[in-house]
């Protein structure tokens, strides 16, 4: 059996902003997992969102190709994707929809007609504006939980125009038998600053605290209503000088039809992601060199998708 973690809860409400930031740096160094309640996001439009998301995943695959990815854009089909390529699974069984940027500059976001689904993209629109602002919040948190000034990340630039990306996943329920071993999504960490996951309440979220041990011990995280589970990716570990971990996870099938909405906070492409001062000393040199963020995302997912 899988033990189930425990993990802090953050209020993203609370008028504590230090004792928050203290919890967060805690949870930050020990796993790089946490929970976020009073986001400001609605129970009643993540419900919407939920909807949504099911009826674009149970159209015909024909015309959720004709959305197919593109400039990480749009929908990718169930067994496209090995997060791990350690792993010699068929791919995972997963089935997603990209949503970048709203900004019409780029416009490269594609849309379901509105004939077939009318409410869709003010759905998806409302919900990333809202956790988008979400997400800045949490920010401003992460950057106390670090020693730096409040507004630290806005004021070095970092998140003007960030690369925030829409993520919707459905994993279907039954897999029908087979002798290999398949996953909802393989053994991965999150590539950029920070993850905010939703889902509709199945199991299947799993931690792997020590990724070099092994075998590895994989943990549940369990669902809270309402809450955020939280994560921190690589760019944000790398940005700390390791300080925060950007810590493995994986998603176990559990029978059951599992949906749910990741949110992933980026800075600007431009922007050089290079060790914090507050996270390297004379003892403790930086361990990567600067990098654009934009490189950094790109190079990782032509390694997962191969563009
Ligand atoms: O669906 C989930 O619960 C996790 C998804 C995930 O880890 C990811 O998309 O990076
Ligand atoms: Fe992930």
């Amino acid at each position: 059996m899988t033990a189930a973690l425990n993990l802090p809860i953050i209020d993203l409400s609370s008028p504590d902003s230090l004792s928050s930031a203290t919890s967060i740096r805690q949870a930050c160094i020990e796993c790089g997992f946490f929970y976020l309640v009073n986001h400001g996001v609605e129970e009643e439009l993540l419900g919407h969102v939920f909807e949504e998301s099911s009826k674009l995943f149970s159209l015909p695959l024909e015309d959720k190709l004709k959305l197919a990815r593109k400039q990480h854009r749009g929908y990718t089909p169930l067994f496209s994707e090995n997060l791990d390529p350690t792993s010699t699974s068929k791919g995972d069984s997963k089935e997603s929809f990209y949503i970048g940027p709203l900004d019409t500059r780029s416009n490269l976001n594609q849309w379901p007609s509105e004939d077939i689904l009318p409410s869709w993209r003010p759905t998806m629109e409302s919900y990333y504006r809202k956790v988008l602002s979400a997400g800045k919040r949490l920010i401003s948190l992460i950057a106390l939980a670090l020693n730096l000034d409040e507004e630290f990340f806005e004021k070095v630039g970092a998140l003007n125009k960030p690369t925030a990306v829409l993520r919707l996943l459905h994993y279907p329920g039954q897999l029908g038998s087979t002798d290999e071993e398949i996953y909802g999504a393989s053994a991965h960490s999150d590539y950029g600053m920070v993850t905010l996951l939703a889902s509709n309440g199945v199991p299947g979220l799993q931690v792997c605290r020590e990724k070099s041990k092994q075998p590895r011990i994989w943990e549940d995280v369990l669902h809270i209503d309402g809450a955020f589970i939280v994560n921190i990716g690589d760019m944000l570990e790398r940005w700390t000088n390791c300080l925060f971990r950007s810590t493995l996870h994986r998603v176990m099938p559990a029978g059951q039809e599992r949906y749910s909405v990741a949110f992933f906070l980026d800075p600007n492409e431009d922007f050089v992601v290079e060790c914090l001062k507050s996270c390297c000393s004379e003892a403790s040199p930086p361990r990567f060199p600067p990098i654009r963020s934009g490189d950094y995302l790109k190079e990782r997912f032509r390694l997962t998708y191969g563009s």
